[in-house]
């Protein structure tokens, strides 16, 4: 049975972010994701998932300049500095947080600029990354997002994800496995599933065309569920959709795997 995390920046955003800790266990959750937790200290952050009897399984290192439309910078070249900065903050936290994943955000490539050079920059950062992490057992994860969602990220297929972890060749990299994006973009989800086998290390979930919860639309989440165990997959899947309404009404499709 999959094991679910909820994605504190988009559920329960009813409540101010350190609240939506509690509200999380009480709705049945014993695991969160969230993208960013820089704006807190750590020390904080740990004292709520301790209160609330709760694991936190992954977060993202910095998006950068968001107003001047950055998504991360790992793949920017001449911003070395700054992922490296980022990635050895992302480590502080995960290591205060005892967080098993930590996902690098590679960026925005701007039409016309030269694509290969970009690909390199995030492949020599993630290197540091990895090479950083791996002493701690902390795995990486690089995830595409869909032109609908992020025009010009560095990857949208998850085919292109899966090159890069390949290119990248460190055993703690992985994919991060967003069915919703890899519907938008790949489709076959089942057969990407096992082409992917081995390769994602943390899975994500959202309806497809909306990005609400798990029970409509056009991806049959049973059969995904179903085939993640199927293969032997153990890490999280996050649910990293916006309620369609409010959250707790929004759950009953979690009732069966509390
Ligand atoms: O948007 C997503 O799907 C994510 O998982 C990222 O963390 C942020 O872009
Ligand atoms: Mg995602």
């Amino acid at each position: 049975m999959p094991k679910f995390a909820a994605n504190l920046s988009m559920m329960f955003t009813e409540l101010p972010f350190l609240d939506r800790f509690e509200a999380a266990a009480k709705a049945g959750f014993k695991y969160v994701e969230y993208l960013f937790p820089y704006d807190y200290p750590k020390e904080q952050l740990k004292v709520k998932l301790q209160q609330n009897g709760l694991q936190q399984v992954l977060f993202n290192t910095a998006p950068g300049n968001v107003q001047a439309g950055e998504w991360g910078v790992s793949a920017i070249p001449g911003r070395e500095a700054d992922s490296q900065r980022d990635i050895d903050l992302a480590l502080e936290y995960a290591l205060a947080l005892n967080c098993p994943n930590v996902h690098i955000m590679s960026g925005v490539v701007p039409p016309g600029e030269n694509y290969a050079k970009y690909k390199q920059t995030f492949i020599d950062n993630v290197r540091y990354a990895a090479d950083k992490f791996k002493p701690h057992g902390i795995k990486i994860l690089l995830e595409a997002l869909s032109p609908q969602v992020k025009p010009n990220y560095l990857t949208a297929s998850q085919f292109q994800t899966l090159e890069l972890v390949d290119l990248i060749d460190r055993d703690n990299v992985f994919v991060q496995l967003d069915y919703f994006h890899a519907q938008n973009v790949d489709g076959n989800l089942s057969r990407l599933t096992d082409a992917l086998k081995g390769k994602f290390a943390h899975v994500q979930i959202a309806s497809v065309p909306d990005r609400h919860e798990p029970d409509e639309g056009e991806i049959n989440y049973q059969h995904i569920f179903a085939k993640l165990d199927e293969i032997g997959y153990d890490g999280w899947v996050g649910c990293e959709y916006n309620p369609r309404g409010n959250t707790e009404d929004g759950l009953k499709w979690f009732e069966q795997y509390k």
